[in-house]
């Protein structure tokens, strides 16, 4: 008999529905684990009910209590009676940078029965790979003269080398690993010329090492029109923070809607954990109703459980993760089969129930 083994989860609910389908995630989680394995969870208090009683959003003794853990699963940050960006950025970015998530992972699937808005498409079967820790999101801007008919605004778009070559590279290798082996460039090189060019030549050169990768490239305003008219042209997009987070929520409509879109802020190298969360956001217009979908939270776990199954020497840890999104499958067939609104926790006890190892 093999000793038991364990997980260790820190849990950040945060805000609005981000807490409800938390709690769904880890329950279907915990189901789907083999018994031999244990989630030692610690929640985090984090997110505006924290902001309001102590003024803190992250404070850098919570910050090195994160780092210790195998991997973090997020809710979602952001609430109505904060000023905006201060948890966005105080929060949320501030994880991401600190924890070097500069792989901001992606996948976009159509899932049998479910219905996307488009009419003809064919399979529908991509991964994003957004730069997690630069482009515009970094906070290098400013504004003088702020409330006066002279304000001047900056938000400059970093780029480096160092950070563009390291996704790009990973782009290439997920794109490597995949039966069609294409990879799309997504920028904005004929306007964006800096930043773009740099894009251009590190993609040409990485892609020399990756000979049997095709290759392509859009300016992001032609990619949203592909991407609604004909999603199955993709496989492996590669972009930057900005066009990243707007082409997946773009990508999470054409494939049922943003109640089923995962993600995974990965450091791929292992130093940080690596953080887990569904694309959207608090959704303050449905929270406390129980009307939010927590599949994207739970397709999350199911990409937490994936990333420790390859990087944590601990077996039973992707069969748990294939379990989950088996049981999405079957579900989602359900719902289009019986299209009866069910509850936040109706739905999470349904794909614990079908998922359970
Ligand atoms: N990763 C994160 O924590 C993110 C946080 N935010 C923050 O969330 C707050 C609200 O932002 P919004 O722009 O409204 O985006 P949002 O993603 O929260 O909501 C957009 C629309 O999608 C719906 N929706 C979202 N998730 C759903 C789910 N699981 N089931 C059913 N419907 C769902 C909402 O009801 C809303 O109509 C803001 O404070 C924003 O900054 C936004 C995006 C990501
Ligand atoms: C709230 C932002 C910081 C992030 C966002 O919208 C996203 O990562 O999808
Ligand atoms: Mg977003």
């Amino acid at each position: 008999m093999t000793a038991p083994s364990s997980i260790r989860l820190a849990v950040i609910p945060g805000d609005g529905i981000g807490v409800e389908v938390t709690a769904e995630a880890l329950k279907v989680l915990q189901a789907a684990l083999p018994a031999d394995v244990k989630v030692e969870g610690t929640e985090y208090d984090l997110g505006a009910r924290r902001y309001h009683a102590t003024g803190e959003t992250l404070p850098d003794e919570v910050l090195g209590e994160l780092k210790g853990y195998d991997a973090i699963l997020l809710g979602a940050i952001g609430d109505p009676s904060v000023p905006s960006g201060v948890l966005e950025r105080g929060l949320l970015l501030k994880l991401r940078f600190a924890f070097d998530h500069h792989v901001n992972l992606r996948p976009s699937r159509l899932y049998p029965g479910v219905e996307g808005p488009l009419k003809a498409a064919g399979e529908i079967d991509f991964v994003v790979v957004r730069e997690g820790t630069e482009g515009p999101y970094t906070g290098n801007g400013g504004t003088i003269r702020q409330g006066t008919e002279h304000e001047v605004a900056t938000e400059v778009s970093l780029n480096t080398a160092y950070g563009v070559e390291r996704v790009v590279r990973d782009a290439f290798a997920r794109a490597q690993a995949r039966p069609r082996k294409k990879l799309t460039l997504v920028h904005k090189t004929n306007v964006l010329v800096f930043a773009g060019s740099l894009w251009s030549r590190v993609f040409h050169a990485v892609a020399a090492e990756f000979p049997e990768v095709a290759t392509d490239y859009l300016h992001v305003d032609a990619a949203t029109i592909f991407l609604a008219t004909q999603p199955e042209r993709f496989d492996v997009i590669v972009t930057d923070n900005l066009f990243g987070d707007i082409l997946t929520d773009l990508a999470a409509a054409v494939t049922g809607g943003i109640g089923l879109a995962a993600s995974g802020n990965l450091d791929v190298t292992g130093t940080f954990p690596s953080m887990f969360e569904p694309v959207h956001g608090s959704a303050p217009d449905i929270a406390g109703q129980g009307k939010a979908d927590p599949t994207a939270a739970i397709l999350s776990a199911a990409l937490l459980l994936d990333h420790l199954g390859r990087t944590k020497a601990l077996p039973g840890l992707s069969e748990a993760a294939r379990r989950i999104e088996a049981a999405v499958e079957t579900d989602l067939a359900e719902r289009a089969a019986d299209p009866t609104p069910r509850t936040t926790s109706e739905i999470g006890d349904a794909l614990a129930a079908k998922a359970a190892g």
